[in-house]
C-alpha cells in the first residue's frame, strides 16, 4: 500500500486550527493514523514546512487542553504547500511534492479535505482532475455547506460524479460524528421501551434546538454570504430531526442508514404560502451592553440581512410522524451552548389531578443532550407525599459520566478515521444533500424575492427574537430552554 498523505485545502484557516489538527492529534497519540503518514496543508498564505509547523503547535498548545505530550512530535509529518487552489497552475506542483513526501512515482493513498470557503469546493476536484490526482484510491472529504441552493448542490454533485465514484466522495456533517447524534439511534433502536411510543399517536410535538453563545467570531466574511440557514439548519439541524425522525434500517450497512435518512427528507412536508409567512422566525442579533451587534463585527455590511437567528415549524407527510409538528431552532448569541432534542408526549386522555401547591401535572418529556452535559432525562410525574394528591414534575437522568468518566470522542476524530477506512455511514450521500436543499430552497427563494420579508432583531444572549415564542404558542407550548450556565441535568428554567 502507498503511503497515506492526507491533503488540506485551507490549512491556514479556523476550521484546520481548532478542529482538524486536533483530531489527527488525538488520532495519531492513540496509533490510529496509518503508520508513516503524512500530512500537507496546503494555502496561499506564505509558509515554510518549519513555520507552518510552529504555528500548527502553537494552536495545538491552545486547543488540547490539558496539553500533552507528543504534539511536537505529532508536528514533524506536517508539510506546507504554498499555492493558491483557485489556479490550475499549482497542481502539478502539488503532484510533485506529494511525489517527494511519498517517495512513490504515483501516490494514490490520498485523503483530499477541503477546508476552504465553499466557493472553491466546485474548482478543486476539477483541478485535481486536470492534474491526474483523483486516482484509484484518493478519497475527498468536503466540508459544509454543500452548494448554496438546491442548483447549485446539484452542480456540484454532477463535478465530483465527473471526477470521483460517489464511494470516494465524503460530504461532512460533523454533527453526525458526535457521539451523542448517533447515541440517538441506539437509544431508538437498541431498547424497546420507547419505540412503540415514538409515533404521532403518542407524541405531541418535538423540538431540536442547537444554539450557541458565542456570535460568528472571526468568520464575518463567510458568516455574512451563509446565514444561519445555510450553516446550521440545511445540514446539522436537518440531520438531527433525520435520526430523531427516521425508521430503523433492518440491517445496519451505509447504505440502509443513509436511504432512510433521505426517505425523511423526502416526507417533509413541502412549506407552503402560510409557513412561509408565519412558521419561520427569522432574527439577527443586535448589541447589548458592551457586546456589539451582527452588523457591527468585523467584515459584516452596516446594512446586511443575513439572519442568525432561525426557527422553523416543519412537518413530516409519513405514517409515523403526520401531524406531528418539529420546532427547530439554531441561533448565535444566545444567552448559553446546547444542542437538544426534547420530544413532548401527549397527555394523559383526561386529567384527574388537578394543579396543587403550585405544582401541576404535565406531559412526559424526553430529553436528549448532545452538548453540553451529554446525557438523556426523562421527566414524569409523582405524588408529592403527604396528604391530598399534589403531582410534581420529577426527571430521571442519565448522564455521559455515568458510562466510566471516558470523554465522549471527537465528532471530527471519528469521522477522519472512518473515511480512512473507507466507511461512508455517517457522511452526507449526494441524493440526501439534493432532499434537503429541495426542502428549504423556497425559503432562500422567498427571502430573496421579498428582501424586506421580516427580519427581527434580538439582544445579545437573549433567547431569539419574541415572535418565535409566539410561533410556540400557537401551538399552546413554550419553547424549552436550558438555564444560562447549564452545569448539570435539572437546571431547566422552566421548573
Ligand atoms: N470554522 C468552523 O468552525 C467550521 C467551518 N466549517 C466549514 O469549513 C470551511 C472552512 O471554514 P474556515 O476554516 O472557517 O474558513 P476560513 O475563512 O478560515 O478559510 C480557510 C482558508 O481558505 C483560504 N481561502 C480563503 N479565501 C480564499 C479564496 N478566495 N481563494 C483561495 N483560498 C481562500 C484561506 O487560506 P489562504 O489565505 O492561506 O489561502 C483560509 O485560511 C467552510 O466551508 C466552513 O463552512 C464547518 C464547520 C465548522
Ligand atoms: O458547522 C458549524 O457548527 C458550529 C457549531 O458546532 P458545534 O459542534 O460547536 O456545536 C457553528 O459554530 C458554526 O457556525 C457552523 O459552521
Amino acid at each position: 500500500m502507498s503511503k497515506f498523505v492526507m491533503i488540506i485545502f485551507g490549512a491556514s484557516g479556523d476550521l484546520t486550527k481548532r478542529k482538524l489538527m486536533p483530531a489527527l492529534y488525538s488520532l495519531y497519540k492513540d496509533n490510529r493514523l496509518p503508520e508513516g503518514f503524512a500530512i500537507l496543508g496546503i494555502g496561499r498564505t506564505e509558509y515554510a514546512d518549519e513555520t507552518y509547523r510552529d504555528y500548527i503547535l502553537n494552536e495545538l498548545e491552545h486547543f488540547v487542553t490539558p496539553a500533552e505530550v507528543g504534539m511536537k512530535e505529532f508536528c514533524t509529518h506536517l508539510h506546507y504547500l504554498s499555492l493558491d487552489p483557485a489556479k490550475e497552475e499549482g497542481y502539478a506542483m502539488l503532484d510533485q511534492h506529494l511525489q517527494e513526501i511519498t517517495g512513490e512515482k504515483e501516490p494514490d493513498n490520498l485523503l483530499f479535505y477541503l477546508a476552504t470557503p465553499p466557493s472553491l469546493y466546485g474548482v478543486i476536484p476539477l483541478h485535481l482532475k486536470t492534474a491526474g490526482l483523483n486516482r484509484e484510491h484518493t478519497r475527498i472529504i468536503v466540508e459544509k455547506p454543500f452548494g448554496y441552493n438546491l442548483k447549485s448542490a446539484q452542480e456540484l454533485n454532477k463535478i465530483y460524479a465527473s471526477v470521483f465514484e460517489e464511494h470516494q466522495i465524503y460530504r461532512i456533517d460533523h454533527f453526525l460524528g458526535k457521539e451523542t447524534a448517533q447515541n440517538i439511534l441506539a437509544f431508538r433502536f437498541a431498547n424497546g421501551i420507547f419505540e412503540p411510543l415514538w409515533n404521532r399517536n403518542y407524541i405531541d410535538y418535538v423540538e431540536v434546538t442547537a444554539v450557541e453563545n458565542l456570535g460568528i467570531e472571526q468568520r464575518g466574511g463567510f458568516y455574512d454570504g451563509t446565514g444561519a440557514l445555510r450553516d446550521m439548519v440545511q445540514n446539522h439541524l436537518i440531520q438531527l430531526v433525520a435520526l430523531t425522525a427516521m425508521e430503523p434500517p433492518a440491517v445496519f450497512t451505509a447504505d440502509n442508514f443513509r436511504n432512510e435518512v433521505v426517505k425523511v427528507y423526502d416526507s417533509l412536508k413541502p412549506l407552503t404560502e402560510e409557513d412561509l409567512n408565519e412558521h419561520i422566525v427569522r432574527g439577527q442579533y443586535t448589541a447589548s451592553g458592551s457586546k456589539k451587534g451582527y452588523r457591527e463585527e468585523k467584515n459584516v455590511p452596516a446594512d446586511s440581512r443575513t439572519e442568525t437567528y432561525i426557527a422553523m415549524k416543519i412537518g413530516i407527510d409519513n405514517w409515523r410522524w403526520s401531524g406531528v409538528p418539529f420546532y427547530i431552532r439554531t441561533g448565535k448569541q444566545m444567552p448559553t451552548k446546547v444542542t437538544e432534542i426534547v420530544v413532548h408526549f401527549r397527555e394523559t386522555p383526561h386529567q384527574m389531578f388537578h394543579c396543587h401547591g403550585g405544582h401541576c401535572p404535565r406531559a412526559n418529556k424526553l430529553i436528549l443532550r448532545l452538548q453540553p452535559n451529554e446525557g438523556i432525562v426523562l421527566k414524569f410525574g409523582m405524588k408529592v407525599p403527604g396528604p391530598g394528591f399534589d403531582v410534581k414534575q420529577v426527571m430521571m437522568d442519565f448522564s455521559y459520566d455515568q458510562l466510566g468518566g471516558q470523554a465522549t470522542g471527537d465528532a471530527y476524530a471519528r469521522l477522519i478515521e472512518d473515511c480512512i477506512q473507507g466507511d461512508p455511514t455517517l457522511f452526507t450521500r449526494s441524493d440526501a444533500v439534493e432532499a434537503s436543499w429541495r426542502f428549504f430552497d423556497p425559503v432562500l427563494r422567498y427571502w430573496s424575492e421579498y428582501p424586506d420579508a421580516p427580519l427581527y432583531g434580538y439582544p445579545v444572549g437573549t433567547w431569539g427574537p419574541l415572535e418565535s415564542e409566539a410561533m410556540m404558542h400557537e401551538h399552546g407550548a413554550d419553547w424549552t430552554n436550558p438555564c444560562k450556565n447549564l452545569t448539570n441535568t435539572d437546571q431547566y428554567c422552566e421548573l
